[in-house]
């Protein structure tokens, strides 16, 4: 791998978002990344499009060696517009099938296996080296596994109760139990894993958003970049 400290060197920002399902990670990406003029990357947009490809090509989720003969079949293209983020798998466009509930459900078992995350870390670090003024990474291991020298490492957490309002607020009539229940089965399944688990960088800053509006959330990211940026 080129080395990401390159990139930095020339005037670019990389930065690196990780937290559990529901803490605010792609709202507040998205938006600091439109306010500094970067590129964003959501990587679980990435790990979803993969396992859509699988579900829609009838593997069989329950055999991690099915999956890992499969991983390398999808061809999965990420826009990094933060204004305008695409995701596309083999040409289509994917951004909504990506969302249903049997994603949802089957995602971590497909994330779970090495050959898909190693196929999905070299196509992340290929991004985060192409953007020109620099990125904002958002997902579960970019701290500490794909982009180990970012800049900034940012780890959010909120309380599951606070986590589950969001999400069934954005799942119309969803039952807020019932996804409580299975956030904290997803971060479960995501943080034991035995390859590159869901977990906070030993030098991330963590940001509790439980009591923090989307937009303190925002200010308070900006402002770490800009003391980056300024060298403090
Ligand atoms: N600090 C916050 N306060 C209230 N709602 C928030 C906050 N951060 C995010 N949200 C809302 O919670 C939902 C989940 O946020 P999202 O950014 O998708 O989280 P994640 O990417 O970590 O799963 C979205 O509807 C978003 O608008
Ligand atoms: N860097 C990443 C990002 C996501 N994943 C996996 C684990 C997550 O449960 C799924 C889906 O991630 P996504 O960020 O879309 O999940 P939510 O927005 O929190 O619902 O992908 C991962 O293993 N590594």
């Amino acid at each position: 791998m080129e080395s990401l400290e390159n990139s930095a060197a020339a005037g670019t920002v990389i930065v690196a978002i990780d937290g559990p399902s529901g803490t605010g990670k792609s709202s507040t990406s998205k938006a600091v990344a439109a306010q500094l003029g970067l590129s964003y990357l959501d990587t679980g947009a990435q790990y979803r499009a993969i396992t859509w490809w699988m579900v829609t090509n009838g593997i069989d989720l329950t055999d991690p060696g099915a999956i890992a003969a499969a991983a390398g079949k999808p061809e999965i293209v990420s826009g990094t517009d933060p204004a305008a983020p695409t995701i596309t798998v083999d040409g289509t466009d994917v951004a909504g099938p990506i969302r249903t509930q049997e994603v949802t459900s089957k995602v971590s078992a497909v994330s779970a296996v090495p050959d898909v995350r190693t196929r999905i870390t070299e196509l992340q670090r290929s991004i985060a080296l192409a953007a020109e003024k620099g990125i904002v990474v958002e997902g579960r291991d970019i701290g500490t596994t794909v982009l180990p020298d970012a800049d900034l490492k940012i780890f959010l957490t909120a309380s599951p109760e606070a986590r589950a309002a969001r999400r069934s607020g954005e799942l119309k009539g969803a039952d807020v139990n019932a996804t409580r229940e299975a956030l904290i089965k997803r971060d479960a399944a995501d943080s034991s894993r035995k390859t590159s688990p869901l977990a906070k960088a030993g030098d991330a800053v963590e940001v509790d958003t439980t009591e923090l509006s989307l937009q303190q959330v925002i200010e308070c990211v900006v402002t770490l970049v800009e003391e980056k940026r300024a060298g403090k």
